[in-house]
């Protein structure tokens, strides 16, 4: 179990992060999201004990996480940390890169597993390119390749898939948490990107003015949101009477108290997104097919 008490940090005068208190059980994969700037990546690296806390204390099971200021490598050795800008060995391979903290001892067994840990990363295909020739969304696999090659009881990643293409981010998500829970390897991600929360988290925090706004499971805080901004992470969304409203939560209906005066369509694949105005306000629904600019229609909550 990881167990954040009273955790207070601040790079100068005010508080980045103040009086944060949480737990991450072994094995769980746990998210911290926020608006840019809320302290995520500082969380992390307060985790991984790069800086000396203000006030608070950090543990993985009985031991405490301590900074700079009692260890002279920071990080302790059953943690690993995927930094927003990865440290990587440029002038050789990925498969160089990836098997680089592994025993040499066992040349073969450090062959397999080298290629299960690419396998994993969806990164057979260029194990023998030089680091520097790859894309950034390639180095960035590589890190995290790298990262989970001594299988750590802790991996922190800071926004882990942000220089991966869509193509692959959908399938690279589903291998890589997969894979990190049949290991049991505890996942502490910061992120922008629901994606790689509401499908992979069993528990998540939202940040906000320095302090913990919400937690709760993915689906808990996606069915109540309590406020707008942890709606906001999760979709489009209204304010209808006091009450926070899902774009896909309105339906059109041949009548009703709510009539709305379409102002644009956006083709989102599966569905429109119709922005439209009620009573002067701006609302956003979803519908199967778009509708003229001007027209009158009524929604309700399903
Ligand atoms: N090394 C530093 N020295 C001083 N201030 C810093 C340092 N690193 C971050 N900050 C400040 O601390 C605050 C939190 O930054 P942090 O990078 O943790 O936010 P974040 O939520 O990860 O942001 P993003 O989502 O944009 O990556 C910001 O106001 C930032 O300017």
């Amino acid at each position: 179990m990881l167990q954040v008490k009273n955790l207070t940090f601040s790079y100068d005068k005010s508080p980045v992060l103040q009086n944060l208190s949480f737990e991450v059980a072994q094995g769980d994969h746990f998210a911290i999201i926020g608006e840019s700037g809320s302290g995520k990546s500082t969380l992390l690296k307060l985790l991984y004990g790069t800086y000396d806390l203000d006030e608070g204390q950090l543990f993985w099971k009985d031991q405490e996480i301590l900074g700079p200021k009692h260890n002279l490598i920071i990080g302790p050795e059953y943690m690993k940390y995927v930094a927003q800008e990865f440290d990587l060995m440029p002038f050789t391979t990925a498969a160089e890169n990836v098997g680089e903290f592994l025993s040499n001892f066992y040349p073969e067994k450090k062959k397999e597993r080298t290629q299960e840990l690419l396998k994993v990363v969806e990164l057979e295909e260029v194990a023998n390119t030089k680091v520097k020739l790859l894309s950034g969304g390639q180095k960035q696999r590589v890190a995290i390749a790298r990262a989970i090659a001594k299988k750590p009881e802790i991996l922190l990643l800071d926004e882990p898939f942000s220089h991966i293409d869509n193509f692959k981010k959908q399938s690279l998500r589903r291998s890589l948490f997969a894979y990190l829970k049949e290991k049991n390897i505890t996942c502490i991600v910061a992120t922008h990107d629901k994606e790689d929360v509401i499908s992979f988290s069993d528990d998540m925090i939202v940040i906000h003015d320095a302090q913990i706004m919400a937690q709760g499971s993915p689906e808990a805080l996606y069915k109540d949101p309590k406020n707008k901004l942890v709606a906001s992470f999760f979709n489009e969304f209204n304010m209808i009477d006091g009450e926070l409203v899902y774009a896909h939560q309105l339906k059109v209906v041949p009548k009703s108290k709510l009539k709305v005066i379409v102002q644009k369509s956006y083709y989102k694949g599966s569905y429109y997104l119709i922005e439209g105005l009620l009573n002067d306000s701006k609302v956003f629904f979803e519908h199967k097919s778009a509708f003229e600019k001007g027209t009158a229609i009524y929604i309700e909550k399903e």
